[in-house]
């Protein structure tokens, strides 16, 4: 342990005499002024430094399992990830960061296999956007991204930027350990040391006007560890320890004939939806057995009430009545017409304390009147709760920068496009991979099947194979 700290400050004063770490007034790429300033790019002309890099980069590595390739963040630490290639044997891809306009017209040289996991290595990482671009190239090729190894954290809000789009970074040094060591070494005195911590402190990084990662490329555990209302998390849980994204639409309209599809179809399914107004002979006692097969075949309990009136009615309609949903529900939908009164209903009203909502913001039916605009509207509120919100019901790839949320997807049958009465449907293979459904809603496909419970595994499996494809294609 000290070996590796009396490497890393030997290191530390190598840089500083080199000249890649200045300290005086600088100004950066955005116009501010920062009193320290890191430029590795002249590690070219010093071998020695360069290979005492990839010595410690390479210990750094060790920590990180199934590392297949290696990509460097262009420009800086591309000689960098060279390097550490030469030290390891680990392969490289290089990224460009402009497309050619001959030839193959490729983003991403080298040579790969689509599902090999690929380590990031870069130089110096302020706010982690450098590092989000090379990884939605390498993802859009089909490579998997979750880890970077960076020489330098400026402690300005990169770290938690990365961990929020899926991406683990492992620091050779902070600013503040580099400071230290250098204060050490008596290469700094201690007023550079408290303009450094003064100018950290003042200057983080927002963390919302980076480029994010395209949510249908992480795996449902990743985004587990993204999303912010708990039932979404719980979801993506069970998602993929269930290996369903199948939402089963229970609209039966005889208490005991839900009981029974849900003890069936229990295993197969991740959420159970119902319309718990149309059940001829509803009493409260059929939710205690229903929570019970829940519990027991870990799938969640959703309420299709679509709430849309003034905050005060939806309160009393989600708590109180015949159904009393706050009870039961972990997830409700709600309309945003009504703007926020619904959701403030929602978050404020007693009942189960881990709740969510899906704002509807398409419909599946022919002829709807949701416009554009609305649809617009509706995607920006969910900002506005995120906590609460746990997805967006939706037709198409809507949203594809927050891979918190959840898109929930009707409409989807085998082998039938429509209904008599409006509805329009979509292949379980189409609304993943084309409209970018992360849970597909079955209803009639299942319920009206002559085996739901095999109509079940074969959209359980057909959903699944699509999600598979769609991040490892
Ligand atoms: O746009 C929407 C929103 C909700 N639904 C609901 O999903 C199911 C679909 O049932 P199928 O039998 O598979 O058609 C049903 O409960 C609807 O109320 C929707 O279809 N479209």
């Amino acid at each position: 342990m000290s070996n590796q700290k009396d490497s890393l400050q030997g290191f530390a004063v190598q840089l500083y005499k080199i000249n890649a770490i200045k300290f005086g007034e600088f100004k950066t790429k955005v116009g501010l002024t920062t009193p320290v300033y890191c430029d590795l790019r002249v590690l070219v002309s010093y071998p020695d430094v360069m290979k005492t890099l990839a010595n410690l980069l390479v210990e750094t590595i060790k920590g990180v399992k199934g590392v297949d390739i290696l990509c460097g963040v262009p420009y800086t630490a591309l000689p960098i990830a060279t390097a550490v290639s030469l030290q390891t044997g680990l392969p490289m891809v290089m990224r460009r960061k402009e497309a050619k306009d001959y030839g193959t017209k490729k983003l991403i040289e080298g040579v790969f296999n689509a599902g090999d996991q690929c380590l990031i290595i870069e130089d110096v990482v302020t706010s982690g956007s450098s590092i989000l671009e090379t990884v939605k190239d390498l993802q859009n090729e089909g490579l998997k991204c979750s880890d970077a190894i960076v020489l330098l954290n400026r402690e300005q809000g990169g770290a938690g930027i990365l961990q929020k789009n899926g991406i683990k970074m492992h620091a050779l040094l902070t600013l503040s350990q580099l400071m230290d060591y250098l204060f050490k070494a008596n290469c700094i005195d201690v007023q550079v040391v408290e303009k450094v911590k003064q100018y950290l402190a003042e200057n983080q990084v927002p963390s919302i006007p980076t480029p994010t990662v395209d949510r249908r490329k992480l795996s449902f555990l990743d985004r587990a560890q993204l999303a912010q209302n708990p039932v979404a998390k719980r979801l993506f849980e069970i998602m993929a320890s269930k290996q369903t994204t199948l939402c089963l639409a229970a609209d039966l309209t005889d208490a005991t004939e839900i009981l029974n599809l849900a003890e069936k179809v229990g295993p197969y399914i991740c959420a159970l939806k119902t319309h718990i107004d149309i059940v001829d002979d509803f009493s409260i006692n059929l939710i205690d057995p229903l929570k019970e097969i829940a519990n027991r075949h870990n799938f969640i309990l959703f309420e299709d009430r679509k709430f849309a009136d003034i905050g005060n009615t939806v309160q009393l309609q989600y708590s109180k009545g015949l159904y009393k949903i706050s009870s039961w529900a972990s997830l409700v939908t709600a309309h945003s017409v009504f703007g926020k009164g619904v959701l403030d209903a929602i978050q404020g009203a007693p009942g189960s304390e881990e709740k969510g909502v899906f704002l509807l913001a398409e419909a599946s039916a022919t002829g709807s009147l949701i416009t554009d605009a609305y649809t617009k509207s509706t995607l920006k509120l969910t900002a506005e709760y995120p906590k609460l919100i746990a997805g967006v019901v939706c037709q198409n790839p809507l949203f594809l920068d927050n891979p918190a949320l959840i898109q929930l997807t009707p409409g989807v049958k085998i082998a039938q496009t429509s209904d008599h009465l409006g509805q329009q449907y979509n292949s379980p293979e189409s609304v993943v991979t084309e409209k970018g459904a992360d849970i597909a809603v079955v209803g009639r496909g299942i319920t009206e099947a002559t085996d739901p419970v095999a109509a079940a595994k074969r959209y359980q499996t057909l959903l699944w194979d699509a999600y598979l494809s769609r991040i490892n294609p």
